[in-house]
């Protein structure tokens, strides 16, 4: 099953912040009234650091059990842990850490320094979620790049329909870092709720082709849908 898209508009990147994060707080409490454990997938780029600054200042963010929330990522980028252009750490920085979260809780990609190639980086992590048994992401936060890319599915790359894996190396990336590992499309899509946080009029055209549900080679983010819920949370700008 497929959520069509829905699109949800704010004045400003700081509105798109705090609403994003609002939603999230609500989401996962949600989930909790039926179940503890909760898994969601957080996005590196500029609004993924911006989403947990505002989780972190919500007054909002105690509804949530943070002790039993599981955070992954949709893609890494492959350099040393607290490397400061990793995706996980600046959004650690931004307020993901201050939430508490107990260490085993975080799932990071491994880098160079822990792992010997992005491709075992790769599998190591995909067999981290196949031993979680998760299922289904709860929550499947995405930002999305100018040229319509998610997590670190670039259109037209090799990488972008790799399939029968959970995660993949990217080597090349258009954007740098060049190494990276990523979820794979398949593994974006198992989720119950899809959610794209947009921001920038340099963004407008990716929002649009992502909307207008156009074809690979131009847009990774239109291939990506709930299976309850696909939102574009996105600023004015954005919205175009
Ligand atoms: O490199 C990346 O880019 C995208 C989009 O980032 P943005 O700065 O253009 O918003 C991001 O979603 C991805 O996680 C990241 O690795």
């Amino acid at each position: 099953m497929s959520a069509p898209a829905r699109v949800v508009v704010h004045p400003g990147k700081q509105a798109l912040a705090d609403g994003a994060a609002a939603r999230l707080v609500l989401a996962l409490q949600d989930v909790q009234t039926a179940r503890e454990t909760v898994h969601i997938s957080a996005t590196g780029g500029s609004m993924g650091s911006a989403l947990w600054a505002a989780v972190a200042h919500s007054p909002l963010r105690d509804l949530v059990d943070w002790s039993h929330v599981h955070v992954w990522w949709g893609d890494e980028r492959y350099l040393p842990a607290g490397d400061p252009d990793r995706n996980d750490t600046q959004n650690d920085a931004a307020g993901l850490a201050a939430l508490g979260l107990p260490p085993q809780n975080v799932h990071r990609v491994a880098g160079p320094d822990t792992s010997a190639s992005p491709e075992a980086s790769a599998l190591a992590y995909g067999e981290e979620l196949r031993a979680a048994g998760s299922g289904a992401w709860d929550v499947m936060i995405l930002g999305v790049g100018p040229d319509g890319h998610v997590a670190s599915l670039f259109p037209g790359h090799p990488a972008q329909l790799s399939a029968e894996a959970i995660a993949v190396a990217v080597h090349d990336s258009p954007k740098p870092p060049p190494t990276r590992v990523s979820l794979t499309l398949e593994c974006l899509a198992r989720s119950q709720r899809v959610w794209f946080i947009v921001a920038g009029a340099d963004k407008a055209e990716a929002v649009r082709n992502g909307l207008a549900g156009a074809a690979p080679e131009i847009s990774t983010a239109a291939q990506v849908h709930g299976d309850a819920e696909t939102l574009w949370l996105l600023d004015a700008d954005a919205a175009g």
